[in-house]
């Protein structure tokens, strides 16, 4: 008997462009959500674009939350919060922290939310996952996606241009997320997604294209690189889990948080992986150059001192990288010291 089902979940408006904060109020109401908004922000994006948010939606006396860390004791406090509150729906306001932490939120909560991003920094947009640390480890849960995405590139284009550069970056990391996504398949029988997977490399392709066009104050870079994130997200989406936009690099990035906590941002984290696993993956005369090259077309860090991390900091991180989550890449079951030096030597990383 054929027993095999398909869920892919997607959020139903995804609305791009100048000045679209002020049609959040009714790109929600296309979506028959009611009740009391709760806004699902941190400090930062608060302060820029709080009150133009609950403004869209004063006749129904919006409450705020605002989180400072991704972690489960930021969701519990936005789901009391709520409970309290008696919120209708939520809206997410900011990077991806807010974004992850209200993705799970209203999922525990059944109820819908809307990501309003304040920065192209990351393609957990649109994702059905919300990537959390706990302890040692990171967790990647699945987790309904927003029912609409309102991207206003005039707040996006005015955000530190570090955050798009760091959105750049964690879709060309997709490269070798992929290649350890087939990795896996290949010899762990991990389910690949064709669908999926060319959807992902096809999105890092389009934006490596789009590089000469993606300069710092340009509105239309913040155009271009929020389109590549909504696209790499719904290749997650498609896929039902992050593979598509997250192998050993995203390993090496989350263990550099472990260890090395604020120093960088994640996408400039895995960028720099990526750089280092694509050797890995394909030697000396493969392609990490162009993946190094594509990075710094983009103004996005190369190096361990590009990223503000110590030399030993990143030999340690790509040695216990594997112990993160068990997901198999072309860390193995781990490198070595001395192979760790010399990948990060070769590819000038340190
Ligand atoms: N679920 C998924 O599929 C994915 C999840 N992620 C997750 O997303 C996170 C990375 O996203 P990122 O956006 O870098 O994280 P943050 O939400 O922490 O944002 C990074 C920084 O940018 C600040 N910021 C946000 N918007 C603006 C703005 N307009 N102007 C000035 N500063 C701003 C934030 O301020 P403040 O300090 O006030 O918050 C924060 O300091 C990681 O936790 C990662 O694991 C990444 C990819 C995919
Ligand atoms: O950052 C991500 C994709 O870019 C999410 O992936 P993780 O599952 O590694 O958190
Ligand atoms: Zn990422």
């Amino acid at each position: 008997m054929f027993d095999k089902t398909t869920w892919i979940k997607l959020p139903r408006n995804v609305l791009v462009g100048h000045g679209v904060l002020d049609q959040l109020g009714e790109a929600v109401d296309e979506l028959y959500l009611t009740g009391r908004p709760l806004v699902v922000t941190s400090p930062t994006p608060n302060d820029l674009a709080g009150d133009h948010v609950r403004e869209q939606f004063a006749d129904a006396d919006p409450a705020t939350v605002v989180v400072e860390t991704a972690s489960f004791e930021s969701i519990e406090r936005v789901i009391d919060t709520a409970e309290r509150e008696d919120a209708g729906f939520l809206v997410a306001l900011g990077g991806g922290k807010p974004i992850d932490i209200a993705k799970m939120a209203s999922d525990h909560l059944n109820l819908g939310f809307v990501a309003v991003p304040t920065a192209a920094s990351h393609d957990g947009i649109v994702s059905g996952r919300s990537s959390i640390p706990e302890g040692d480890s990171r967790h990647s849960v699945a987790a309904d996606p927003p029912l609409a995405v309102v991207a206003d590139t005039e707040i996006l284009a005015k955000a530190p241009w570090e955050l798009t550069t760091a959105g750049c970056a964690d879709i060309i990391s997709n490269y070798t997320a992929v290649k350890d996504w087939r990795l896996a398949n290949r010899l762990k029988n991990v389910e690949y997604s064709e669908y999926a997977g060319a959807l992902s490399e096809l999105t890092a392709e389009m934006l490596v294209d789009s590089a000469d066009s993606i300069k710092k104050g340009h509105e239309e870079s913040a155009w271009i690189v929020v389109k590549a994130l909504v696209s790499s997200g719904v290749a997650m989406s498609i896929a039902g889990s992050s593979r598509p936009a997250s192998g050993a690099e995203h390993l090496f990035s989350h263990q550099l948080d472990r260890i090395a906590p604020g120093e960088a941002i994640h996408g400039h984290q895995v960028g720099v992986g990526s750089i280092m696993t694509e050797y890995l993956h394909t030697g000396a005369k493969g392609q990490w150059a162009d993946i190094r090259d594509a990075l710094a077309r983009i103004d996005a860090p190369t190096t361990a001192a590009e990223l503000g991390i110590a030399d030993e900091v990143v030999v340690e991180a790509l040695t216990t990288a594997h112990t993160i989550r068990d997901r198999y890449t072309i860390l193995g079951d781990g490198i070595t010291e001395e192979a760790a030096v010399e990948v990060a030597t070769r590819t000038g990383v340190i």
